[in-house]
């Protein structure tokens, strides 16, 4: 990859730098799960992401309607965008000449949601060419590709410069890496004074262990999810400085409730619902300072 310029295109796909981070790009480069790509149908937002807040159950209907199936799509899809902008939100000012940087970045719904909220350039990596290509052909359509670009790059080692960015984020993207590397590496593009975010799933570490649940959820996606308490001491080694976490687990079970019921689950829904239960798992937001 020889510009950094958006808006040029990037047709170098780069040797993943481990055998496991191969695996990871095989994986997203295969995936098409219909409870992703039917979601992102309904207005052209792809996420690979959860959702929060409470269902709308007026605007659900019954099960004997014609139409619920599709109300429960369009519902569970509000729900991930709204957990979206719930990470934006935690951004801070952001301005039309910012930079932010997508760690993981998926099909690129959460970059498109922070372009057309800030106005900014937004750079998002994946390991995946299939989700950059993706990614790519979407903000064409939108006519925003010279502000949003996905690259196929390791979040452990981005091509961007030292402090150039004003914030940067993963969303549920994290558990797939070290975290003293991940964090070492935002904290070398992110300016002093820039906001990290993330949205992660992670073990609770006053329930001893990783739970059974956590197991399943890890071998289900080929990652490792982390601990909360190796987020902050990560962070705290990468001159990162938290000003909120929250736990949003309340917020997520309702999702994970209404999609146990609907015709596009995926069998990982128990292993959520019985470990947010049963404690042994959290889904938080963690928003930093680069100090
Ligand atoms: C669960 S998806 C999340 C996608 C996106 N953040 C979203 O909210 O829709 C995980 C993403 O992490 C990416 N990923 C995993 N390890 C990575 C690495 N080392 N470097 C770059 N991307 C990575 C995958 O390629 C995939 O796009
Ligand atoms: C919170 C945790 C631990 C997340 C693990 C990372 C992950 C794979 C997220 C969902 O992606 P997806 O939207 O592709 O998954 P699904 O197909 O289940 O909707
Ligand atoms: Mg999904």
């Amino acid at each position: 990859m020889t510009s950094t310029e958006i808006g040029t295109a990037a047709a170098f796909v780069p040797s993943p730098a481990t055998a496991y981070q191969g695996d990871i790009a095989r994986y997203w480069n295969n995936e098409a799960r219909p409870v992703n790509l039917r979601l992102g149908d309904v207005d052209g937002l792809y996420h690979h992401h959860y959702g929060i807040g409470a269902i709308d159950t007026a605007s659900l209907g019954t099960p004997e309607d014609s139409e619920y199936e599709k109300k429960l799509i369009t519902e569970l899809h509000r729900l991930e965008s709204a957990q979206a902008e719930v990470l934006l939100d935690h951004l801070g000012p952001i301005g039309a000449d910012d930079t932010l940087m997508d760690a993981g970045c998926g099909r690129g719904g959460s970059m498109v949601m922070a372009h057309q909220r800030f106005g900014c350039k937004v750079e998002g990596v994946t390991l995946s060419s299939t989700q950059a290509e993706f990614g790519n052909r979407r903000v064409q359509e939108l006519g925003i590709a010279d502000h949003v670009r996905s690259r196929v790059c390791n979040m452990l080692d981005t091509p961007f410069a030292n402090g150039q960015m004003s914030g940067s984020w993963n969303n549920e993207s994290s558990m797939y890496v070290d975290l003293h590397d991940l964090f070492a590496e935002h904290s070398r593009v992110l300016k002093v004074g820039g906001r990290y975010v993330t949205i992660t799933g992670c073990w609770n570490p006053r329930y001893g262990q990783p739970s059974k649940w956590v197991s399943q959820i890890n071998a289900h996606f080929e990652c490792n999810i982390h601990s909360r308490r190796e987020y902050l001491r990560a962070m705290a080694d990468n001159r990162l400085v938290p000003q909120a976490v929250i736990d949003l687990t309340p917020d997520t079970l309702p999702y994970w409730e209404l999609r146990a019921t609907s015709s596009l689950v995926t069998g990982i829904e128990e292993a959520f619902i019985e470990s947010y239960k049963d404690g042994s798992f959290q889904y938080v937001l963690i928003a930093a300072d680069r100090v």
